[in-house]
């Protein structure tokens, strides 16, 4: 039976690209994942195996990451745009383009002294959360006597696009890591916090206050704290929350480092001055620790907050 090849298109989709704009010291993020899909005369390709009309997928990578420095990401539209006729304007074979983006917005981190990146505090103009992401989780446990109540969030992504270095570890055969000078410090925040309310006859706390402050000083120690690895962010975090939250005497976090690698553009004949990177999803560093009051014992269970 005869066949004949049908709609077909192709390219390389989900390319997590990260532009930082420095502007003086204040930082603009622009965090996309652009897929690009191309048709047009690939009919060879397929029937034959021919490449001659077929762009590589993997230079359409490359060009979403080497358009970002160039041009910088206005707005993903934009991008788009330019990206799609690009393709189809530059290539003969190619006669569509089709690009897919998705944008995860962030906003700036608002520090203790009450100041947001926009009004000009020295130390939030590179601290970002992103937008409309965290679950809030609460498990209560009563035995007819006593209570432990563990809240706590998931999913809260953070960023800082500077104050973090990582240099001075241990070197064995297998360490190709270089040391880094400025890097960026993205985690997916997974915490949970124990109340010392245990009984009926203490005074509640307010939970909805409760929550709103721990979310508040968690976010601040992150922006606020010079980094020189996650464990020392992971462990402001849950000091902060302590020394600033009566209610609560034990703190656990389980933080994915989520890595973001500057993209070698050189080969393009481009600098790249820490503004073009390559988002990663896996594999992720994973740091996990509990902080607590002196003379507490630990209960937050070691594996709730993978949960
Ligand atoms: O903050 C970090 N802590 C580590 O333990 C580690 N290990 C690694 O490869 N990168 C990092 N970063």
């Amino acid at each position: 039976m005869p066949t004949i090849l049908g709609q077909n298109q192709y390219g390389k989709a989900e390319n997590r690209v990260v532009r930082i704009t420095r502007d003086g010291d204040t930082h603009h993020i622009k965090d996309l994942n652009v897929s690009v899909a191309l048709s047009g005369d690939m009919e060879e390709v397929h029937y034959s195996g021919s490449n001659a009309n077929v762009l590589p997928t993997d230079t359409t990578k490359n060009t979403v990451y080497a358009f970002a420095k160039q041009y910088g990401i206005e707005s993903a539209e934009q991008f788009g745009i330019h990206l799609a006729r690009h393709f189809v304007t530059g290539q003969e074979p190619i006669h569509r383009a089709r690009i897919r983006i998705e944008e995860y917005a962030w906003e700036r981190i608002e520090t203790s002294d009450g100041n947001s990146g926009f009004l000009g505090a020295e130390d939030v103009k590179h601290s970002f959360v992103r937008k409309g992401q965290e679950t809030r989780v609460t498990q209560i446990t009563y035995d007819g006597e006593k209570w432990e109540v563990i809240s706590g969030l998931k999913d809260l992504v953070v960023m800082n696009s500077t104050n973090s270095e990582f240099w001075g570890y241990v070197k064995d055969t297998y360490t190709t890591l270089q040391e880094a000078y400025d890097r960026i410090l993205a985690t997916q925040v997974s915490g949970r916090w124990r109340f010392n309310w245990t009984d009926d006859a203490q005074k509640m706390p307010d939970w909805e206050k409760s929550y709103e402050q721990v979310r508040k000083h968690m976010l601040q120690a992150f922006a606020e704290t010079y980094s020189l690895s996650l464990q020392q962010t992971l462990y402001q975090m849950g000091a902060r929350i302590i020394d600033n939250r009566a209610e609560i005497d034990e703190v656990r976090f389980s933080l994915p480092n989520k890595h973001h690698f500057l993209v070698d553009l050189e080969p393009f004949g481009l600098k790249n001055d820490n503004e073009v990177y390559f988002a990663a999803d896996r594999p992720y560093g994973l740091i996990e620790a509990t902080i607590l009051r002196e003379g507490v014992e630990p209960r937050i269970p070691v594996d709730m907050t993978n949960l």
